[in-house]
């Protein structure tokens, strides 16, 4: 999916002016930018809950599936109905396998009231999963937990992705989340949103710890993007700039592996 050109304004606020990104298929595109920088903007963008002033959505589509940063369950329904609701075929083994994945096995009949903060969100994505949407957007599904937590729904989403391989763009504030999970990482600038970096990480997803060498080295090009220091040069520049010049509009300035 391209996102070509967008432009969009609400009132005097010019959010987009002709913004630019590809979205790779089956990949976890992990994007991290200012607050108010326009990242839910673009995720209602590719959903439709948003249009575009100008450009378009090239690849657009219909089976979308949307996590939030809040659960957004069904409170009168159970959890195991909660998930079943998003597919009217579903088999009984798929929703149970799915509720085992993440971690939620027994609680089959619990109500949302009746679970932590952090049960809700697994119930959320596993609902997201059922859905087997073709793509799945997650708006900071897990901006209201702690970091331990925050960590485990990673592994539990590294897990899910590795299992069914969907596409995925996955915003987030927090670098460690962006690290672990992202195929790439998009940086964007504010005022109006723009791609300031594009890094891709290669190591896959399930052998990733914070300690390796080439995410070490993507928190430091981050961090420089994000406090506007110079970029680091980086060894794989060549492969970038051949990206560059094949590819789309995109500044891929570094490829990690
Ligand atoms: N429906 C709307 N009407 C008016 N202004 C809007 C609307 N939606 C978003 N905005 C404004 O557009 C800008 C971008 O908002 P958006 O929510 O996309 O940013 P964000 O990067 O997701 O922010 P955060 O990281 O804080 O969640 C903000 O200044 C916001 O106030």
């Amino acid at each position: 999916m391209i996102l070509k050109n967008l432009s969009k304004c609400f009132a005097d606020l010019k959010v987009l002016e002709d913004f630019h990104l590809e979205i790779k298929e089956k990949e976890i595109t992990c994007i991290l930018g200012p607050s108010g920088c326009g990242k839910s903007t673009l995720l209602n963008m590719i959903s439709g809950i948003t249009t575009p002033d100008q450009g378009e959505i090239v690849g657009k589509k219909e089976r979308i599936g949307y996590v939030f940063q809040e659960d957004r369950l069904l409170p009168w329904k159970t959890l195991e109905e909660n998930i079943r609701m998003v597919k009217k075929k579903g088999h009984p083994s798929e929703i149970r396998d799915l509720i085992e994945m993440v971690g939620l096995k027994n609680f089959e009949k619990s109500y949302p009231h009746q679970l932590s903060g952090g049960m809700r969100q697994r119930c959320a994505i596993a609902r997201a999963y059922h859905y087997q949407s073709e793509m799945l957007l997650m708006d900071e599904p897990f901006k209201s937990l702690d970091y331990d937590l925050r960590m485990n729904m990673v592994k539990m989403l590294q897990d899910l992705w590795t299992k069914w391989g969907n596409t995925v763009v996955f915003v987030t504030h927090e670098i460690d989340e962006a690290l672990l999970l992202g195929s790439r990482i998009i940086l964007l600038r504010k005022n109006p949103c723009t791609v300031d970096q594009v890094i891709e990480i290669k190591t896959p997803q399930s052998q990733r710890t914070l300690t390796d060498n080439d995410l070490v080295r993507a928190r430091e090009i981050i961090i420089d993007g994000m406090t506007n220091k110079k970029k680091r040069t980086c060894h794989h520049e060549k492969s970038a700039n051949d990206r560059i010049n094949n590819g789309i509009n995109d500044k891929l300035l570094c490829c990690l592996q």
